[in-house]
């Protein structure tokens, strides 16, 4: 194993919903065409994948799936990485958080994983959504706020993504405020993640590179808030950084910053309708902020890939290449789960 390049790992963070599967399909389709074999390691807080299927099938991917790498499954990534390199031998590794991922947790579950097998976490690459880090950022005290504060202080490089939906005024207000969080990480603004992908090469280059790619994005000048990885990607504990940064202040000590987020995992019975859906979505409580499914529908004939962010809903047609649950996971923070159950039995009877 000694004389072994150590295999880059690149840690995709942000918050639930923010664009992380967006850039992860993109990275992989970059270091397909240029001949490199990437892996991922995937882990959703539901029972089942469903960021999974956007990735190509060629793809070595280890699924965590039903908690959070962060806490409770974190002791697992050390042995499911090993494997994946072992069995693969990719040319980097990148590892898709939950959304509700605390990153100081991940960086750590990664010096872990370099006890067991050669690894070298080169970034952090956190996804912001633009419009809803500036909402949130009006309830600077909520739980919410604070894991993606901490996201953004954790990152060596940050995507202003969903540029698409908020003004330019909007937008250069997000970056300000990401400035103030993180003096150091480059900002990119973005639309769909689609950003300059050689940035993964210089980030897995070496560190005089590293450097050089920071100065010319103007972001060389210590932060004093920020954690320094981005100068010294391979020293990755940082105090500035530390557990529940943003807890600390309401006096908690408590290493999960996203233990209030709530899951609920629904399979359905039998098709629903598409417009009843549509209108059952419009009317979800504002703490449920993310939702993805499968859904097959009692008025269409293919199934569909569902996804639902921050107030956003997407469908899409699938051809799924195996058996398929009809299944929608909903993703917020004290939420109401009797009154969703009964929304979605008054879907499922027609009543809706
Ligand atoms: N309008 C708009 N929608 C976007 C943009 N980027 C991503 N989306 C949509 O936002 C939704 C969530 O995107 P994902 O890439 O799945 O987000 P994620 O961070 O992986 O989500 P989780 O894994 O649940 O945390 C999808 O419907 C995307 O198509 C963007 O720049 N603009």
């Amino acid at each position: 194993m000694d004389d072994k390049k150590a295999v880059p790992v690149h840690i995709l963070s942000g918050f639930l919903g923010s664009g992380k599967t967006t850039l992860l399909t993109r990275v992989i389709d970059y270091y397909q065409l240029s001949g490199r074999k990437p892996a991922v390691l995937m882990n959703e807080l539901g029972d089942v994948n469903l960021d999974g299927m956007l990735v190509d099938e060629e793809v070595p991917m280890t699924e965590m799936l039903g908690g959070c790498i962060c806490c409770t499954i974190r002791g697992d990534l050390g042995m499911e990485l090993k494997q994946l390199i072992e069995e693969h031998e990719p040319d980097a590794v990148f590892v898709e958080c939950t959304g509700a991922a605390n990153p100081i947790e991940m960086l750590d579950g990664i010096t872990d994983a370099s006890m067991l097998t050669r690894v070298e976490l080169k970034s952090v690459v956190t996804v912001v959504d633009a419009a809803h880090l500036l909402e949130r950022s009006r309830t600077p005290k909520a739980r919410t706020y604070k894991l993606m504060q901490d996201q953004i202080r954790c990152a060596t490089q940050i995507i202003l993504n969903k540029a698409d939906l908020v003004t330019p005024q909007e937008l250069l207000d997000t970056e300000s405020l990401l400035r103030e969080l993180n003096g150091t990480a480059p900002i990119t603004a973005a639309v769909k993640c689609e950003i300059d992908l050689s940035l993964f090469d210089r980030l897995e280059g070496g560190v005089a590179e590293r450097h050089a790619a920071a100065a010319a994005a103007g972001g060389a000048e210590a932060g004093h808030r920020a954690c320094s990885h981005s100068q010294e990607p391979g020293h990755i504990h940082d105090e500035h950084c530390g557990h529940g940064h943003g807890l600390e202040a309401e006096g908690g000590h408590t290493h999960h910053s996203h233990d209030h987020v709530m899951v609920h995992t629904h399979y359905f019975r039998s098709p629903v309708d598409s417009e009843a859906f549509e209108a059952m979505v419009g009317r979800l409580p504002k703490e449920i902020f993310r939702a993805k499914g499968i859904l097959r529908f009692s008025d269409t004939v293919s199934p569909f890939l569902f996804q639902y962010a921050y107030r956003e809903m997407d469908l899409m047609k699938i051809t799924p290449k195996e058996e398929l649950p009809s299944v929608a996971v909903f993703i917020g923070e004290h939420f109401d789960k009797r009154g969703l159950e009964a929304e979605l039995a008054a879907l499922e009877s027609g009543q809706s």
